[in-house]
Formats: structure tokens, C-alpha cells, sequence
């Protein structure tokens, strides 16, 4: 018999926490894992208390999802490196900005056949050019790592509404048993060999919820909504034929739940969306505006637009993604919100 498989979760934010309440159930009815879950906590205070200690005497994580328990076999660890270094699944669930911390920390202090999955959507930027968030843990840590990128706005997750999710790896028994880790009733996986697909179209849909906001904040109505979902898969697809080249990117990947479908619910109930339609509404910045409405939580989407412009400009592509540069660009170089409609409306699948 095989020893069963020990998971930690590195991560606890919205997502993070969310996703150890399923997995802390799963495992507790499947003899191939270990009964108890870790969960790498980002110490901080919470009305005066540490957040490790209110979620293990509490059993919720009353600052990053409210309101939903998490089932006792989850343990919140707040040193990563002891959360790690016993855990055969790595499961990495932090806002993309922090993964080189995370990863050099980690370093060295992980089982060596150990296997990674990423729920981060995001890219990362970097002088030798744009890389998956796979690949950077991948190369800090020198283990295989798959994906599970989907639409799953996470509070709706945890309140065990339905939705589908998509795992892309491409080890066949590695992905049986991170869709046995995560499937329930009410999360339903579907596993894809077109890993890299999965993954960036988690992190370009964000910077199409950006837009999306954009247009919700000037007064637009639904129709102008599908026209951005339209056209931003337009350009989440050209995207992924220049950035994936070199691996197969099928059509059927965007039909996936990590495709079309997480566009959609991004666009209408994301993060990225209501802080875009507030900075459209009010014109006040984006920092300012996650700091107020999001208590600590991470928007991904306009970091993502800055990233993948970088790439755009230096591949003198900009005229052909004018959706995501407009974004970056109303984002971070002054250009007027109004803008974006017209960006639209010039947009050169209408030529
Ligand atoms: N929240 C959601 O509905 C969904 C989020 N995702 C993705 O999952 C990833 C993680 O998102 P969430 O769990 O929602 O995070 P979040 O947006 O709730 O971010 C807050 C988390 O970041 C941590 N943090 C703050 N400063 C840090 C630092 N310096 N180093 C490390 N951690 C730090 C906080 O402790 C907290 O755990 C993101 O890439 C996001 O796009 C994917 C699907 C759904
Ligand atoms: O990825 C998500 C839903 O699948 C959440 O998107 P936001 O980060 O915009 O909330």
C-alpha cells in the first residue's frame, strides 16, 4: 500500500481558503491522502489577535472568507517552510505578485518528489522575458507542476454553489489524483493536457474584466459587455498562438471552464471588474480603490496588463491587441477612461 499523500496549501487568502475547505473535506474520505491539510498562512494581526490562531481556534479565516468554516483538519501554519517540507502536494493559491518570495523561500526545504499545482492566475514579467507562474515554480523548485485555473469566483465556491473547473496536466495518473483531491458534487473537474492554455487564459481574462469594468463604471449596458468578452477572447487567443507557439493550442481548451466561461463570470462578478468600474465611476486610482474595497485582497488583472504589454511593445504587436493596451494604458499612463469605448469601437475585427 502506498503512504497516503500529505497536501499543504500555500496560500490563504479568498481563494486560498476556499480552496482548503474542499480539500480538507476530500481528504478526509480518501485513504490515498493524508487525513490533515497545512495551510501556509501570511502571518498577520486581526482585531489585535494573530490570523493563525483565530483560524485554528476558530476554524475560519474571518478576514479572506467570512462567514464559511473550514473543516477542523485544516491547519494554519504561518512559517512556509514547516508548512512545506512534509507535504507531498504543494498547492500554490497566493496573489502572482509574491510567488519569487514564496518560491526562494521554499527552496530546499521541500520533499524532492514532491508534484506542485497552481491556482494562481497571473504571468510574470521579468528581463528574460514573460513566463507561466508554473514555470517559475517549476524552475525555483525543480518539480513538475500542473493548473487548475476555472470559473470560480471563490466565495460562491465556498457557499457550494456549482461550477465547473479545469486541471491542465500532463501526467495522466498525476491528474487522476489531483481531480480525486479536488472534484466534488459542486466543483466538477474536467482534466486537459493543454496546460499552458489553461493557464494563460486565467491570467488574460482578468485584464478583459478590467475593460469590462471600465465600460460598467461609464454607464454601458450588456450588450457593450458581450462586445468586450467578444473581442477580449479575440485577443486572448491571438495572445495565446504568439506566447504558446511552441505547444499545441487548440480551440476546444477556450470552450473549457478556464476558457469562455471564466471570462464570463470574471466580467460580471469579479474583483477586477468592481474596482475598474469604480475607478471608471469616481477617477480615483486604483491603489487607492483596492486598498478601500477589497480588506487585503489582491487585484490581478491590472498588473497582468502591464506585463503582457511589455511583451506587446517589444514584439511591436500593440495595434493588434488594442483591447489589452488600452487597459494598461488607462491603468497606468494617464490615458482617459472614456477611451476604451472608442478602442472598441476601432477595434480591428470591425476593418
Ligand atoms: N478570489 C477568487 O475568487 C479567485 C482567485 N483566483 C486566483 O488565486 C490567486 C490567489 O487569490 P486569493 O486567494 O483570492 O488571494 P487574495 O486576493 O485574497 O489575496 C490576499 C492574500 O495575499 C496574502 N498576502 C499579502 N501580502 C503577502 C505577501 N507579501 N506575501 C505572500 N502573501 C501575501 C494575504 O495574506 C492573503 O492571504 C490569485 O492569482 C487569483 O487570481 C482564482 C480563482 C478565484
Ligand atoms: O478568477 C476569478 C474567478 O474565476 C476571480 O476573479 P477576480 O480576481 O476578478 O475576482
Amino acid at each position: 500500500m502506498t503512504t497516503p499523500k500529505k497536501v499543504c496549501v500555500v496560500g490563504s487568502g479568498n481563494w486560498g481558503s476556499a480552496i482548503a475547505r474542499i480539500v480538507g473535506l476530500n481528504v478526509e474520505r480518501n485513504s490515498k491522502f493524508h487525513p490533515t491539510v497545512a495551510m501556509w498562512v501570511f502571518e498577520e494581526l486581526v482585531n489585535g489577535r494573530k490570523l493563525t490562531e483565530i483560524i485554528n481556534a476558530e476554524h475560519e479565516n474571518i478576514k479572506y472568507l467570512p462567514g464559511h468554516k473550514l473543516p477542523d483538519n485544516v491547519v494554519a501554519v504561518a512559517d512556509l517552510s514547516e508548512a512545506v517540507s512534509h507535504a507531498d502536494v504543494l498547492l500554490f493559491v497566493i496573489p502572482h505578485q509574491f510567488i519569487h518570495k514564496v518560491c526562494d523561500t521554499m527552496q530546499g526545504k521541500i520533499k524532492p518528489d514532491a508534484f506542485g499545482m497552481s491556482f494562481i492566475k497571473g504571468v510574470d514579467e521579468s528581463p528574460s522575458g514573460l513566463k507561466l507562474i508554473s514555470a517559475v515554480i517549476r524552475d525555483k523548485l525543480g518539480i513538475s507542476v500542473s493548473v487548475l485555473m476555472g470559473a470560480n469566483i471563490a466565495n460562491e465556491v465556498a457557499e457550494g454553489k456549482f461550477c465547473e473547473t479545469t486541471i491542465g496536466c500532463k501526467d495522466k495518473d498525476q491528474g487522476t489524483l489531483l481531480k480525486e483531491l479536488m472534484q466534488t458534487d459542486h466543483f466538477r473537474v474536467t482534466v486537459v493536457e493543454e496546460a499552458e492554455v489553461v493557464e494563460i487564459c486565467g491570467a488574460l481574462k482578468n485584464i478583459v474584466a478590467v475593460g469590462a469594468g471600465f465600460c460598467d463604471g461609464l454607464g454601458f449596458g450588456d450588450n457593450t459587455k458581450a462586445a468586450v468578452i467578444r473581442l477580449g477572447l479575440m485577443e486572448m487567443v491571438a495572445f495565446t498562438r504568439l506566447f504558446c507557439s511552441a505547444h499545441s493550442v487548440s480551440p476546444a481548451t477556450f470552450l473549457e471552464s478556464c476558457g469562455i466561461a471564466d471570462l464570463i463570470t470574471t466580467c460580471y462578478g469579479g474583483r477586477n471588474r468592481r474596482v475598474a468600474d469604480a475607478f471608471a465611476r469616481t477617477g480615483r486610482s486604483l491603489e487607492e480603490l483596492e486598498k478601500e474595497m477589497m480588506n487585503g485582497q489582491k487585484l490581478q488583472g491590472p498588473a497582468t496588463a502591464a506585463e503582457v504589454h511589455v511583451l506587446l511593445e517589444q514584439k511591436a504587436l500593440l495595434d493588434q491587441f488594442p483591447l489589452f493596451n488600452a487597459v494598461y494604458e488607462i491603468c497606468f499612463e494617464g490615458r482617459p477612461v472614456t477611451d476604451f469605448i472608442s478602442c472598441v469601437q476601432n477595434h480591428p475585427a470591425h476593418l
